[in-house]
């Protein structure tokens, strides 16, 4: 029989639209035994455990909270190829052949998690089309170049530059001077994206546990992953805690840092509000670097996110905030009330290129997406997994890029931030 979990998710409109139900995830209790211990029950802790159960492999995943507790559950829902980083820094660390396969990769990405929805019949309201928008003549140059150098030496060509009425058709506001449409982009409900990985995991055969915070990993041949009501012995350990994970493990400090974003739903949009907004139902994406982004969820509301905070504080004045931007975009919406607001930790890397990396010889883990996971996280899953089974040569590829930490330890690493960010929201002002 399928009980349902108790999902302990900050409110927010996801939660009060959860259409996937787990089989019971009790707490982890006595000392027991798996070939891999998953810790973080996110898209990457579940497409890990996923895969590997696939793969035969015996299985404990093993979350803090309740699944899709972190990023994975508050997430705008945008799938897109790519990562949080320009290609360009990519081919500076790596060289143009390996910034090749990544970007194929990250291509594939967004296809795995068409992929896995199917397979899964996972019920996520997955939709297609995406739009990159231009703010400031600056980001038309630069989004037309990208496109033009995407085309030539990448071949990636499903995108096309829109402008005046054929940008009006997609969305209808004169806030931006040119969009990059791009076809593979998409969104989703990352929730319920998130649990429908969960329950395909369980019907492989993982154990999941919830409410287990894992507190110390023991290493060794074989390591002991411990949490105040139990322990498991694991041949391999899938580190998947991201911006979450807190200092559990010492080498993975301070190679991310962990930022704020806030997002709110409407009320549902009449069908002639949604005509007068995104009528053929895309994604979009703004081009500043501390970026606005928005879609419609299957329900007709404008799910919206924007805004930062690196202290854990809400922004003063957010809900204000996001309603001016929403009312300067889309006139026609003004007034409509915002009936959830909720806000979630994105972790950041430096280059703001994803980390991957094994640490000794049987602890992996992925991480920091910088903002551009939704997608990734589910093939850094299946990377992981093939890893493990001796087939690392594609999560190799990953591994090589080299990743910094940020200066200046623990105390000085937020302000640091901060400083970077605000000079980066100045530029967007230019
Ligand atoms: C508001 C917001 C909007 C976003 N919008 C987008 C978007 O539109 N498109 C996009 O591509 N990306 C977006 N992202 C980023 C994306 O959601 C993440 O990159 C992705 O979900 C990361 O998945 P994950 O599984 O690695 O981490 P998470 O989903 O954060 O999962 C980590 C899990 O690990 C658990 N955990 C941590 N420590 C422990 C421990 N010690 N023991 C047990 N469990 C532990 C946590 O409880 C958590 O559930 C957004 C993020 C946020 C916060």
């Amino acid at each position: 029989m399928a009980a349902a979990t108790t999902l302990d998710i900050p409110a927010s409109y996801y939660r009060d639209t959860v259409a996937v139900v787990l089989e019971a995830c009790p707490p982890l209790e006595g000392d027991q035994r798996a070939d891999v211990c998953v810790i973080g029950g996110g898209v990457t802790g579940c497409s890990a455990a996923l895969h590997l159960a696939e793969r035969g492999y015996s299985v404990h995943l093993l979350e803090a909270r309740e699944v899709g507790f972190g990023a994975s559950g508050r997430s705008g829902g945008q799938i897109l190829p790519g990562l949080g980083t320009d290609i360009a820094t990519v081919e500076h660390a790596l060289g143009r052949e390996r910034a090749r396969a990544i970007w194929d990769m990250s291509r594939e990405a967004v296809r795995l998690t068409a992929g896995l929805v199917e397979r899964h019949a996972i019920p996520c309201d997955l939709a297609w089309g995406f739009l990159h928008a231009a703010v400031k003549p600056r980001h038309v140059r630069e989004l037309q170049a990208f496109q033009e150098r995407m085309a030539r030496d990448y071949d990636y060509t499903d995108m096309a530059w829109l402008e005046g009425p054929a940008l009006r058709e997609r969305v209808v506001t004169d806030a931006y001077p040119g969009a990059l449409y791009e076809g593979e982009g998409g969104h989703l409900h990352p929730l319920n994206y998130t649990l429908g990985l969960a329950r395909a995991a369980q019907r492989a055969g993982v154990t999941i546990h919830e409410n287990s915070r894992v507190l110390s990993i023991q290493r060794g041949q074989k390591a002991k992953i411990e949490t105040d009501g139990g322990s498991v012995t694991a041949d391999f350990v899938v580190v998947a805690g991201n911006a979450y994970l807190g200092g559990l493990v010492p080498e993975l400090e301070g190679r991310m840092m962990r930022a704020a974003n806030y997002m709110v739903a409407t009320s549902p949009l009449s069908e002639a509000q949604v005509a007068s907004v995104l009528p053929r139902n895309d994604a979009l994406a703004d081009a500043n670097f501390v970026l606005d982004y928005y879609r419609l969820s299957a329900d007709r509301r404008l799910i919206y996110g924007g805004e930062v905070s690196y202290d854990g504080r809400e922004p003063r004045g957010l809900r204000q905030r996001m309603d001016t931007k929403i009312a300067r975009l889309f006139p026609v919406l003004e007034g409509v009330p915002i009936d959830y607001r909720w806000g979630g930790d994105v972790a950041i890397t430096l280059n703001r290129a994803p980390d991957f990396g094994r640490i000794g010889h049987n602890l992996y883990y992925a991480q920091g997406y910088s903002g551009h996971g939704m997608a990734l996280a589910g093939l850094a899953g299946q990377l992981m997994s093939d890893a493990i089974a001796d087939q690392s040569e594609r999560f190799d590829l990953f591994a090589a890029m080299p990743h910094r930490r940020f200066p200046g330890g623990n105390r000085l690493r937020t302000p640091l931030l901060v400083l970077a960010t605000t000079f980066y929201k100045l530029r967007d002002r230019l």
